[in-house]
């Protein structure tokens, strides 16, 4: 089977990876498969460039290509925060509870109208012998008022979708992966992917 790594520690992406990636004949591994893989510092500004900056670094230090994701819930009414500090938006010790309740906090006076937000993804998939390849997705939505739902992870709890009715975190992997900013940028990607893998068999 093939292979693809990808440079992530979140186990909730690792999961829908593995959703996205089976389909296609792909076995997925993640830092988590590894230990002692470097912790990529994400000191860029934009989500394109911290995808970037833990791809290369991955595909460098395991001497093949790798994929990287870095993503997060933008919210207008917060000037587009979370933005690049999802993970970290509540302190450096991840918490995603804390990082949700910080949100809904900050949005305790804003009504329904004005709570639009989209979670954004971007994807970097780099290699020793190759350049890098960067694609992005969204998906649109609005803050909820309280937490609702079990499934996903991060802030799917309180990311809202009209159509839906429901929270991404109500929705089970099969329809988060229908919609999802992950599964968005994925279809982008996967035009361009038949053509990086040929590359890096002619630069064997
Ligand atoms: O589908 C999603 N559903 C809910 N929340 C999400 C989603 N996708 C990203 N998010 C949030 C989680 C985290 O607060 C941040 C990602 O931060 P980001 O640095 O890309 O990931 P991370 O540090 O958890 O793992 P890693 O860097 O090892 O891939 O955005
Ligand atoms: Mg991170």
């Amino acid at each position: 089977m093939k292979t693809v790594i990808i440079a992530t520690k979140n186990k909730g992406k690792a999961k829908e990876f593995e959703s996205l990636f089976h389909p296609k004949g792909y076995e997925v591994l993640t830092l988590l498969d590894f230990v002692g893989a470097t912790d990529v510092e994400e000191t860029g500004e934009t989500f394109e460039e911290n995808a970037i900056l833990k791809a290369e670094a991955i595909a460098k230090e395991f001497g093949r290509f790798v994929l990287a994701d870095d993503s997060g819930l933008i919210v207008d009414a917060l000037d587009g925060r979370p933005g690049v500090y999802s993970a970290r938006y509540a302190g450096e010790k991840k918490n995603d509870a804390a990082n949700t309740a910080k949100v809904l906090d900050e949005l305790e006076e804003v009504p329904e109208t004005e709570r639009t937000a989209r979670f954004y993804c971007a994807l970097a998939l780099a290699s020793p012998n190759q350049e890098t390849i960067t694609v992005s997705g969204s998906v649109e939505g609005l803050i909820a008022g309280k937490p609702e739902g079990e499934n996903g992870f991060g802030y799917d709890p309180v990311f809202y979708l009209k159509e839906k009715g429901k929270t991404m975190a109500e929705l089970n992997s099969e329809e988060k992966n229908a919609i999802s900013h992950r599964a968005n940028a994925l279809k982008v990607l996967e035009r361009k992917l038949d053509q990086f893998l040929a590359r890096e068999e002619g630069n064997r």
